[in-house]
C-alpha cells in the first residue's frame, strides 16, 4: 500500500536524519517505533510532503508521491508533533478553514464532518472555545480531528498520545482500531506499550536506518524462549535487556538461552524486548542463534 523505497534525508546543517529507508507498509495500523532522534518525524514529514529527499521514491497505492503531492494531499490526514502557534480562532471556525483547505467546500458536509469529529474526540463541549486557549491535552484531541478531515486513506500521527491523559488515550486507541479497517494508520512513537496495544507490524528505526520491520509476531519470534525476568540482577550482565522497576522493586528481562541466575523465570517475549535487544545489540553478542 505504501512503498519507500532508498529514501534519504540530510538537513542544511548535515545531519543526516534518513539514510536509504527501504520499507513496504500494508493496509490497517503500522507502528514506527524508535528512541529520540532516530528519524521517526523526519520520515513522517517527508511522507506527508512537507520536506523534499535528497533521494528515493515513495509511492501509496498507485501515487508517485514525490512527483504528485497534490494527489497524496487529497488522500492525507497528518498530526504533526508539535502545531505551533494556534491562532485565536474557535475550535469549530478552524475545522471549518482547515476543511476548506481540504477541499471540503459544501457547508452541509462542512458541518457533518466537523461535529462527527468533535463528538469523536470529545471536544464538542468546546467547539466555540478558542483552541489557543485549550490544555495539551485538548490540543491534542483538537490535532486528531484535523487530521481525520476528509475521511483520509492515509493517516499519519507522530506521536498522537502525546500528552493525553490515560482515559483520553484508551479512547484515541479505540477510535484509531475502529477507522483503520480500510486505511493505512501510520503512528509514530517511542512509547512501545501504544504499538503493542494498536499495531499488527511494526518498523524499528534507529540512527536513520530502519533496523526491522514485519510483523510484531515475526519480530518476537527469534526472542521466544529465550527471555527470563528475574528480581535479583544476574552476574552475567552481558544479557540484560531492560532494568526497570515494578512497585520500587527492580526488574531485569534477560536474554539468554540458559536459566541465567536461580531466581529467574522464563516470560514471553515482547515487543518492548526486542526493541531495546536492538538498540544494544552493537554490545551484546547475539543469544538468539
Ligand atoms: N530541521 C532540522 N535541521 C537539522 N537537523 C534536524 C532537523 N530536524 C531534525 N533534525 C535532526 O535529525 C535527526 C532526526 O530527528 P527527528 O526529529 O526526525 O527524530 P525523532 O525520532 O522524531 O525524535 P523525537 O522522538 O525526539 O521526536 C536528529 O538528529 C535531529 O536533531
Amino acid at each position: 500500500m505504501l512503498s519507500i523505497s532508498h529514501l534519504s534525508l540530510t538537513y542544511a546543517d548535515g545531519t543526516q536524519a534518513l539514510r536509504e529507508i527501504n520499507l513496504q507498509l500494508p493496509q490497517g495500523m503500522v507502528g514506527l517505533l524508535g528512541p529520540n532522534g532516530a528519524g521517526k518525524s523526519s520520515l513522517m514529514r517527508t511522507l506527508a510532503c512537507l520536506q523534499t529527499p535528497n533521494n528515493g521514491d515513495i509511492h501509496f497505492n498507485n501515487i508517485d508521491v514525490l512527483s504528485n503531492p497534490m494527489a497524496l494531499r487529497q488522500q492525507l490526514g497528518y498530526l504533526p508533533q508539535y502545531f505551533g502557534v494556534y491562532p485565536h480562532m474557535s475550535c469549530y471556525a478552524l475545522l471549518q478553514h482547515m476543511a476548506i483547505l481540504k477541499g471540503i467546500n459544501e457547508k452541509a458536509q462542512q458541518k457533518s464532518q466537523i461535529e462527527a469529529l468533535l463528538e469523536l474526540t470529545n471536544l464538542s463541549a468546546f467547539a466555540n472555545k478558542s483552541v489557543a486557549t485549550f490544555s495539551g491535552g485538548m490540543r491534542q484531541r483538537f490535532g486528531i480531528a484535523q487530521a481525520l478531515l476528509g475521511d483520509p486513506n492515509l493517516l499519519i500521527m507522530d506521536e498522537p498520545t502525546a500528552g493525553l491523559d490515560p482515559a483520553e488515550r484508551e479512547r484515541l486507541h479505540a477510535l484509531l482500531v475502529n477507522i483503520s479497517k480500510d486505511k493505512l494508520i501510520l503512528l509514530s512513537t517511542h512509547i512501545v506499550e501504544d504499538i503493542e496495544n494498536l499495531c499488527p507490524f511494526v518498523a524499528l528505526i534507529n540512527d536513520g536506518e530502519i533496523v526491522e520491520s514485519g510483523t510484531v509476531q515475526s519480530l518476537l519470534t527469534p526472542l521466544q524462549a529465550n527471555v527470563w525476568q528475574s528480581s535479583i540482577r544476574p552476574t552475567d550482565t552481558q544479557h540484560i535487556l531492560t532494568e526497570s522497576y515494578r512497585f520500587g522493586l527492580p526488574v531485569y528481562r534477560i536474554l539468554a538461552q540458559q536459566q541465567p541466575c536461580a531466581e529467574a523465570v522464563p516470560v514471553e517475549a515482547t515487543l518492548q524486548d526486542r526493541y531495546f535487544y536492538e538498540l544494544s545489540q552493537q554490545g551484546i553478542a547475539d543469544v538468539t542463534h
